[in-house]
Formats: C-alpha cells, structure tokens, sequence
C-alpha cells in the first residue's frame, strides 16, 4: 500500500528535526571564533544594540576568548567530535528506531553545522512535506528557542514550496520531562560511591535582565525544579535541593544565585558531599563536561568539600529517549499515529 493509501498516515512524508543549540567543528581557537562569530552575533543572544556590541565583539572578545574556550572544548572532545554534536546525533538515531518507518528523523545545530536551513531543505527534498521542529530546550528563553524559530523562519523565506511546520513547545513542566528526571537522577544518585547531603540543579544563566523584560526563562526553570523537588523529597530522603544558575558571561548582573558561588558557599558552611544535575541541558557540553565536572569540582574542593559529583544530562539514554518519543508522538497527532 502507497503511504497516501494507509489511513492513518497523511499524504507526503513526515520530517522529525531535533534542533540543539551548536557547537564548533574542532576544538581549535580558529572554529571556536567561526562559532562563536555566528553565535555572540545573533541579537537574540546578546541584546545589546550591534553599534554597541560590534566594537566589543570583534576587538576584544574574538581575540581573546577563542583560546580560552578551545582549551575548554580540547578536554571534553571525543573521537566522535563535539559531545554536544555527537549526542545530539545518537538522540536522531534512537528516535528514528524508536518511531519507526513513516517519519524521517533528523538533527540540526542552531550555530555551526548541521545547519537548520540544509536540514529542512534535505527533508523538504526526501519528501517530507510535514515537519515537526524540535528545540531541545526544556525551558523557553528568547535567547535559545526564539532564535531557533528566527532561523527557522529565514530557512522558510527563501524557500517556494514550503513544508508545513510544528514546533515542539518548551516542556519544562510536562509530566514526562520530569518523570524521565525523576528516574534518571535517583539511578545515577544510587549507583554514586557516596550518599550527597545536597543535589545542586544547575540551569544555564541568563542576564537578569531578560527576566524583567518577561522572558519566562527563569519561572520555568523554577517550575521545573520545584515540580523535581516533589517527586524527590519521597525518593531521595534527607538530600537537600538547591538550585542556581551557571555560565556566566559578561559584566552584566546575571540570574543569580550562580553556581560557583553556590559551590564555595556550600562547602564553606559544612556541607561536604555534593552532586550537581544540569536539568536544563538535554545533551552534555562544555558547560557540564567542563564548566561543572572540573572547575565545579575544583571550586567545591578548594573550599573545603570532600566528595562531589556530576551527574550525565538525559542524553540518549532510556529515560530522556522515552520522554523524547512521547513529546514527539503527541506533538505528532493528527499527522501520523
Ligand atoms: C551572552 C551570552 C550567552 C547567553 C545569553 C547564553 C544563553 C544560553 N546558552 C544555553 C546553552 C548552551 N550554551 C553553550 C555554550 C555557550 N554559551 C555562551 C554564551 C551565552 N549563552 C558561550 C560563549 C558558549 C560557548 C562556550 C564558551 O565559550 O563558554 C552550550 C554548549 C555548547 C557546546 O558546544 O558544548 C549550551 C548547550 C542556554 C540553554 C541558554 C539560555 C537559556
Ligand atoms: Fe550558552
Ligand atoms: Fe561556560
């Protein structure tokens, strides 16, 4: 039977495209400037007027910060690439496997490559005719999902025959999110060689700015994190949960309280045993693989801490893979079941 003949599969194809945020071709200062060009140019990232930033931008933070993050990338790269890139992949792969024939499963990078105009073109070429765009950013904010959707609509513009488009909307409080958290962070907790007094959510920061110019950012990941705290209090007894705000960028107050001050202060007051989860990252980067599993470390143990943590994000493992599959197959409804 022709795919227009099956009655619950809607005439053309249906393209699945995972979108995270991107990440640089090599762990060299060279592709760390091309990305962080495109990146750090985007006014949905840095909402400074470009006459302002421009100057600031190329003069100073392009000749300097390309090696420092390079240095950061090199220890985290792996023999498949960027981790991000790489686990952003095998998310495509399992959700294909998990969807089966009918939907065309893909992924794309909102900086750097895959691009998402090459991937919708691709789809739009091997027959999809419906596609379903998915930010994998649990949390909404203007300077990730908006500008997924800006790309998104460019990508559009210069094509005559569009497809129809879905978008996958920020998922912060859904149940399956945070049962796939739920389940992953007490097997991690238990498999640990040590019981934490505290577990640390940290969230990617945001200038606080943006908050008071009403991006939700940071009421969903309070949302997400107390939604958490509920279904952990009965599962991990006695462990505190705190939550605060990581990666800082910039002189601009940022959304606070951030998480190396979170980890001095801790110490500091006594707490010795400590694990991090990064809740709002679907895949690991260099902001966990780095910024959290070695200079968080460093920061809690030059303190005073003893033993510290970081747990892996959802990633392609079963719990983020069956979150994923139930967000698609419902976003999905209508098209194809
Ligand atoms: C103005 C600066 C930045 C804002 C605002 C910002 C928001 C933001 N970012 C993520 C997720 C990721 N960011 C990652 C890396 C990264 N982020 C910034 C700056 C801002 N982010 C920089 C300069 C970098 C590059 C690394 C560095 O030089 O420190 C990554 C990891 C990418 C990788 O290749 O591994 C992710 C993921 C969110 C969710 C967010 C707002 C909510
Ligand atoms: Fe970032
Ligand atoms: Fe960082």
């Amino acid at each position: 039977m022709l795919p227009s003949d099956h009655p619950s599969i809607a005439s053309g194809g249906i393209g699945v495209l995972l979108v995270n945020l991107g990440t640089p071709d090599a762990p060299t200062p060279a592709a760390v400037r091309r990305y962080l060009a495109e990146f750090l140019s985007d006014p949905r990232v840095v909402e400074i007027p470009a006459i302002a930033w421009k100057p600031i931008l190329h003069g100073i933070i392009l000749r300097t910060r390309p090696a420092k993050s390079a240095h950061a990338y090199a220890q985290v790269w792996t023999d498949k690439g960027s981790p991000l890139a790489a686990i952003t992949a095998g998310q495509a792969h399992k959700l294909q496997e998990r969807l089966g024939e009918g939907v065309t499963v893909d992924w794309a990078m909102r900086y750097g490559n895959p691009s998402i105009p090459s991937k919708l073109q691709a789809m739009k070429d091997g027959g999809c005719e419906r596609i379903l765009v998915a930010p994998l950013y649990p949390q909404f904010s203007a300077a990730t999902t908006s500008s997924v959707m800006d790309k998104l609509a460019d990508a559009l513009r210069a094509m005559r025959w569009q497809p129809a488009v879905r978008i996958l909307p920020a998922y912060y409080d859904d149940p399956a999110y945070i049962a796939a958290l739920e389940e992953d962070i007490v097997a991690q907790v238990a498999a640990l060689d040590f019981v934490p007094e505290v577990l640390l959510l940290s969230y990617h920061g945001m200038p606080e700015r943006t908050l008071h110019l009403g991006d939700p950012y940071h009421c969903h990941c309070r949302k997400t994190s107390r939604l958490l705290l509920e279904r952990l209090e009965a599962r991990l007894p006695g462990v505190r949960v705190e939550t605060s705000f990581q990666s800082r960028f910039g002189r601009a107050k940022w959304l606070e309280p951030a998480t190396e001050a979170v980890l001095a202060a801790e110490a500091a007051s006594g707490t010795r045993r400590l694990v991090v989860a990064a809740p709002g990252f679907s895949a690991d980067c260099v902001e966990t693989l780095e910024e959290l599993a070695i200079r968080g470390r460093e920061v809690f143990s030059e303190a005073g801490g003893e033993r510290y943590a970081t747990l892996a994000c959802l990633n392609d493992r079963g719990p983020g893979m069956a979150m994923l599959e139930a967000l698609v197959r419902r976003e999905l409804g209508g098209w194809w079941s």
